[in-house]
């Protein structure tokens, strides 16, 4: 970090127009205070900062040198892009990052032009950038395509089938690839080792011998025979045979942090008669800032943190977080049986899966941004007689639906899925929300869909699932803490498609599905309150369904009502169903669901979130008393 100079020229710069009326000797400085500003308002919020930092300079380096937002700049996740949107007329909002009605911590089409494709989950970037280009190409019209991808989500297959089919676009497309030699843990897999065998056996291409091998290379046409000898050569001088024999120009490694060589190897690139071309730049994940350099996890995500020492803010002691229960519950499980393993998809902390990989290395497994891969993965296992789990975030695993269904569900494999994050998530908003993993699991044959309570549910759930050899069965579980309670020394097996009655009541029946369940029974405190005895079931399954309490329940009290955090689609669907087949709703039943609401629900804080989704105990409350036809003191409104 430099100095802060009295006059930033940074205050210069709105927009990439700015930027680019800039002499290239000042963007050293210019950069220097965009890493400097990005640290000052990330220290603030939070967020994602270590990817950011590595690419400062680069992001500099595109913007200066494409035409944005005429070409179409796509970063892949997008967890990199707060430098790109402090230079792109952001910056007077830079600080409301991940808040509430603030801006997002990934692109966003809706907030800026300069944001052409939206993105948070990786790898879909060359995808997107090809789909750009073509379309200039079909139209006729102007304007590259410019896909910035990680090197950890290279590891996706996506990104291979994008570069399968990119030759069609020519010199319009140009792919970064943006090697830190990080994922948010440290990269895994024959790919990152082979990246890195090309970053250390090759020098850094000196500035004069790039300039001069990219325009003699990419200026002119050249016979295709004679441009694949040529591909071999270039491939075996720098190591980019892979991504030649996809079709790309490979041009690299370089320093992604001298904007002396990276202006003009881009500007070459984007001259270049020929393409698509892809640049493989290395650069340093949270460069320049030595509380990130130096941590393990290059301050990948972060809370809010002092910019003078580093430290972030800890957040208060409380209970252990659902991800860790689970990790933990499963050691334990795995130390009287050895079929069990556990696959994460690059999200070992995330998941818990770090503490199973300390206690069982060799059965733990990172397969990398992989979540296709991941889910066949353990079917096979699970067809050869092991127990996985396979322990992804809900948002994640919607990608790799068609192999929950082909490849688990319709062999009926006992796969187990650790299903995190299900629920709304807070700053990360609608992207990474685990909104739709009941829907989506719930309604195919064969599965058990589960979900704990509390911690210790966690725990006996985590038992079952171990147990559980007849076919697939999940467990989703949300971001955050648990409530508290003490966390089982035994862990029960449960019946699979029983529910538990929590409080008994006669009026009023709340069927929870979840966590929910402590603002079913803050819910019931405050209706026994107004008159109205309260039942509250937690019903632990979606899947199957407790058909025999269910119908007592919904037989024997004036009123039902469903709660979950999931979205329409969910138990209170699977509810209705079952209440429609059994014939229930033609004895007048009043039934009511409460879900999360048909949108996609931007950041905020969790507790304002559960409040716009209308999922507390208040809103449980209202649910009744309309249902009831009572006004809010629970007395009974007369009927006109
Ligand atoms: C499909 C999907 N799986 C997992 C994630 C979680 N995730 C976000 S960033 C990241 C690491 C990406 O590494 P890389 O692309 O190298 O970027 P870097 O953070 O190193 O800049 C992961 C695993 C995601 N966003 N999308
Ligand atoms: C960008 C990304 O996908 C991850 O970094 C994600 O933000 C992590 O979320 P958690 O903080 O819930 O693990
Ligand atoms: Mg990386």
């Amino acid at each position: 970090m430099s100095d802060t100079p009295d006059t930033l020229l940074l205050d210069t710069v709105n927009t990439p127009a700015d930027l680019r009326k800039l002499a290239p000797k000042q963007l050293k400085q210019l950069a220097d205070e965009l890493r400097t500003e990005t640290i000052s308002a990330v220290g603030q919020t939070g967020g994602h900062l270590g990817s950011g930092l590595g690419v400062v300079e680069l992001t500099v380096a595109i913007h200066y040198v494409f035409n944005t937002p005429d070409d179409r700049l796509i970063w892949d996740v997008g967890h990199q892009c707060y430098p790109h949107k402090i230079l792109t007329g952001r910056r007077d909002r830079i600080r409301t990052l991940r808040q509430g009605g603030g801006l997002s911590g990934f692109t966003k089409r809706s907030e800026s032009e300069y944001d052409p494709f939206g993105a948070a989950h990786s790898s879909t970037s060359i995808s997107a950038a090809l789909g750009f280009a073509i379309a200039n190409k079909l139209n006729d019209a102007p304007g590259k395509a410019i896909a910035v991808i990680g090197d950890g989500s290279m590891s996706a297959g996506m990104a291979y089938e994008a570069m399968n089919n990119a030759e069609a676009a020519g010199n319009r497309l140009v792919v970064i690839l943006n090697d830190n030699d990080m994922s948010i843990a440290p990269p895994v897999g024959g790919l990152s080792a082979y990246l890195a065998r090309m970053v250390s056996s090759s020098e850094y291409l000196g500035l004069r011998s790039l300039a001069s091998k990219l325009t003699s290379k990419l200026s002119k046409r050249v016979h295709k025979t004679a441009s694949k000898v040529e591909e071999y050569a270039r491939g075996m001088a720098t190591g980019g045979t892979l991504f030649e024999e996809l079709g790309f120009y490979y041009v690299g490694p370089i320093d992604g942090h001298n904007l002396e060589h990276l202006i003009p190897v881009l500007e070459n690139v984007r001259d270049a008669k020929e393409g698509p071309v892809l640049v493989h730049v290395v650069t340093k994940k949270g460069k320049g800032y030595a509380p990130a350099e130096n941590s393990a996890d290059k301050y990948h995500g972060v809370q809010k943190f002092d910019v003078i020492t580093g430290t972030q803010d800890k957040a208060p002691p409380g209970p252990p977080a659902y991800q860790n229960v689970f990790g933990d519950a499963l050691v334990k499980e795995a130390a009287t049986d050895s079929r069990i393993v556990a696959i994460t998809a690059a999200m070992p902390s995330g998941t818990g899966v770090d503490r199973f990989a300390k206690a069982y290395p060799d059965r733990a497994f990172d397969v990398g941004i992989a979540e296709q891969h991941a889910v066949t993965f353990a079917a096979g296992l699970a067809a050869q007689g092991m127990r996985p789990f396979c322990a992804i975030y809900s948002t994640f695993l919607q990608r790799a639906y068609d192999q929950v269904v082909h490849d688990v569900a319709i062999q009926n494999l006992p796969v187990r899925f650790a299903i995190d994050r299900a629920g709304l998530v807070g700053a990360d908003g609608a992207t990474h929300a685990g909104s739709f993993d009941v829907t989506y699991l719930a309604t195919l044959p064969n599965f058990v869909v589960m979900s704990p309570a509390d911690e210790a549910e966690l725990v006996h759930m985590t038992h079952t699932a171990v147990l559980h050899d007849s076919g697939p069965i999940a467990l989703r579980y949300p971001r955050g803490n648990g409530t508290g309670v003490d966390l089982p020394q035994v862990p029960e097996r449960l019946e699979i498609g029983k529910g538990r009655v929590v409080r008994e009541g006669k009026t009023v029946a709340i069927l929870s599905l979840g966590t929910r369940l402590a603002e079913a029974l803050k819910a019931a405190d405050a209706l026994e309150a107004k008159g109205l005895s309260t039942t509250v079931a937690d019903l632990r399954f979606a899947k199957p369904l407790d058909e025999d309490l269910i119908r007592r329940l919904l037989t024997t009290h004036e009123v039902a009502v469903t709660i979950e955090e999931a979205a329409v689609g969910g138990l209170g669907a699977h509810v209705l169903t079952y209440a429609s087949d059994a014939g229930l709703i033609d004895a007048g039943l009043k039934l009511r669901t409460m879900r999360l609401p048909d949108v996609f629900q931007d950041q905020n804080k969790p507790e304002l979130q559960y409040d716009e989704a209308k999922l507390n105990a208040q809103h449980i409350v209202e649910t009744v008393l309309k249902a009831l036809r009572h006004n809010s003191e629970g007395v009974a409104e007369a009927r006109a």
